[in-house]
């Protein structure tokens, strides 16, 4: 029997979710979504769908106007302590050194000051930072940055990740390489990500599902499984004939809620 079979109870469980800001239009409409026990799931859609809302009410940053959002079975009120974020802007401590910044991550993960120091060493190790613990922000790319957040939000050991386009900030290069990175490491801890990204075969290339979201106000379009092997080669499996054609697809979804000529996208 397959060591991952369903049914599994849903990390998260989100039932008729609306968010309205004001105005006409709501930011999103009716969402129905469980995101499942160690699923990789991306969000995309065109800008301004409410992808960052989404997350936002997942974390408790924000009530939604309608619905109801449960984190493992809990109705969200405040910041559920399962959940760890990672952002486009690192938010790294510029002051503090990279141990130090990871020391954050333990620190908020009640981890005893006694084991710390093996476990940062650990965590340096896993991120490729082994020679920059004493480094400051300022001297480190911005790859190596969001590798210190990653560390960080690791240390924390979070039961839940969400993560608001991580990777949106590097060049196409280092993102194929950090994307390789998290899947390495996703891959031996098998928490439930949420990930939202602009990058359609990022999505791709990372998840067990894509959702897709239309315009304004943001619904869930459609639904991708992506049954593609793990473990996955973030690079090769750009070139797979059904990687193409799950991004094809994605793509057209998107261009045809921003009303492009999804008919004639490649
Ligand atoms: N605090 C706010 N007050 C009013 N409107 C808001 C607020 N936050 C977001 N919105 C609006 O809600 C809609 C959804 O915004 P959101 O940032 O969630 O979309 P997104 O899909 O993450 O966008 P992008 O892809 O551009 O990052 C947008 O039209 C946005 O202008």
């Amino acid at each position: 029997m397959a060591s991952n079979a369903l049914p599994r109870a849903p990390e998260i469980e989100m039932r008729g979710v609306t968010m309205h800001y004001g105005g006409s239009a709501a930011a999103l409409s009716r969402i129905d979504l469980d995101v499942r026990e160690g699923e990789f799931l991306s969000i995309v859609g065109p800008s301004g769908c409410g992808k960052s809302t989404l997350l936002r009410l997942i974390s408790g940053l924000q009530r939604p106007s309608g619905g109801s959002v449960r984190v493992r079975g809990e109705v969200v009120s405040g910041t559920p302590p399962e959940l760890g974020f990672m952002f486009q802007r690192d938010a790294l401590l510029p002051w503090a050194t990279v141990r130090e910044n990871i020391e954050v991550g333990l620190e908020c993960g009640g981890y005893a000051k006694a084991g710390r120091g093996e476990r940062l060493d650990e965590l340096l190790a896993i991120t490729g930072l082994r020679e920059f613990g004493d480094a400051f922000p300022h001297a480190l790319s911005g790859g190596m940055r969001q590798r210190v957040a990653l560390a960080r939000i690791l240390a924390y050991e979070p039961g839940i990740f969400l993560m608001d386009e991580p990777f949106g900030a590097l060049d196409a290069q280092t993102k194929v390489l950090m994307g390789q990175e998290l899947l390495d490491i996703w891959g031996r801890h098998r928490k439930a990500v949420v990930f939202v990204t602009h990058d359609i075969e990022e999505a791709v290339s990372l998840s067990d599902r894509v959702i897709v979201m239309t315009g304004r106000p943001g619904r869930i379009r459609s639904n991708y499984e992506i049954e593609l092997a793990r473990p996955r080669d973030a690079r090769k499996i750009r070139s797979d004939a059904r990687f193409r054609d799950y991004v094809h697809a994605i793509w057209n979804d998107i261009v045809s809620e921003v009303g492009g000529p999804a008919s004639r996208a490649h």
